[in-house]
């Protein structure tokens, strides 16, 4: 069946979502809104053929609204969809740091699930988390998880568990893009060309996301297996245990789902 989807905001992860949506098999009736920047509503239009829409409109033609604006402008868009007419709805908000109860508060009895996913959407890799808010049909729940399945993997947790999930999943595209800059650096600074550090870069992140989802093997069976003993990749190795990168990452993680925290704190209204 054709399922009728609205965006509200059209922004980076709006477009991951639709992009994927767009390449799926399933069969998406897309519109979106976005409140100012008009060229970046046509971007998507002329891209992806969606429909531009105003919220009236969006609302009147969706049965799934996508609420994918800036946390501290999630309220303002709860606060115009009072207007409408929402009881056959479901919402999925994708802010992250704004709890299921402001929904509950602002929108009492309307269906809502709080969505995590990523960028990777667009490529049909997300790992995306819901949590199911409390007036959520069994029907409006599959719906909700077949749009995500479509557009990768898609994990069911509790609201308690979101923001660990962000700092994992959610933000996790980043800290993968942050190492292969890194790394991409240093075979600029070891000669080689900027160029050739970065196809070299690239090509070993795509290979080894390939086989952790092809081998059946362990990220640390993999690495044991590229680990000579005394040899080269144990020299490098042995640099990151000393600078305790483990340390690094569970702080970075810690400081994500912190964050989270903090904006549900400042978005609780
Ligand atoms: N970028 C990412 O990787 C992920 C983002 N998220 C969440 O998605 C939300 C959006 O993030 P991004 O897409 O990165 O931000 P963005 O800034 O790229 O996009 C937000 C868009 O919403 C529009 N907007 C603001 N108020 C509006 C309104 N009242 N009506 C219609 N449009 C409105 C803005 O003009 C902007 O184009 C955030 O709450 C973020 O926490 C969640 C998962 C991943
Ligand atoms: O950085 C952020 O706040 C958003 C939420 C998860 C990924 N990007």
């Amino acid at each position: 069946m054709t399922q009728s989807i609205g965006f509200i905001g059209g922004g980076n992860i709006a477009e991951a979502i639709i992009g994927g949506l767009k390449k799926a098999d399933a069969q998406f009736l897309i519109r979106a809104s976005n409140r100012s920047n008009h060229e970046r509503l046509q971007h998507l239009v002329d891209k992806y053929s969606i429909t531009a829409s105003n919220l009236e409109e969006l609302v009147e033609n969706s049965r799934v609204l996508i609420i994918a604006v800036k946390p501290k402008d999630v309220l303002g868009v709860v606060k115009q969809l009072k207007n409408y007419r929402l009881h056959d709805k479901l919402i999925i908000s994708v802010a992250a740091g704004v709890p299921l109860k402001v929904f509950y508060k602002h929108l009492p009895g309307i269906a809502v699930i709080r969505a995590m996913p990523n960028t990777s959407t667009a490529v049909l890799h997300s790992m995306t988390g819901l949590a199911r808010g409390e007036n959520v049909t069994e029907e409006q729940a599959e719906m909700g998880g077949e749009i995500f399945s479509a557009t990768g993997k898609i994990m069911w947790v509790p609201e308690e568990k979101i923001n660990a999930l962000t700092a994992i999943s959610g933000s996790g595209p980043a800290y993968f893009y942050l190492f292969a800059e890194s790394l991409i650096k240093a075979g600029v600074h070891l000669g080689l060309s900027e160029e050739e550090a970065e196809i070299l870069v690239l090509e070993t992140l795509i290979g080894a996301g390939k086989m952790i989802a092809e081998s059946d093997k362990s990220p640390g069976k993999l690495r044991e297996e590229v680990t000579s003993p005394n040899g080269t990749t144990y020299a490098a190795l042995n640099v990151f245990t000393d600078d305790k990168l483990e340390f690094t990452v569970l702080k970075a993680a810690k400081a994500c789902a912190q964050r989270a925290e903090d904006l549900e704190g400042e978005n609780s209204d």
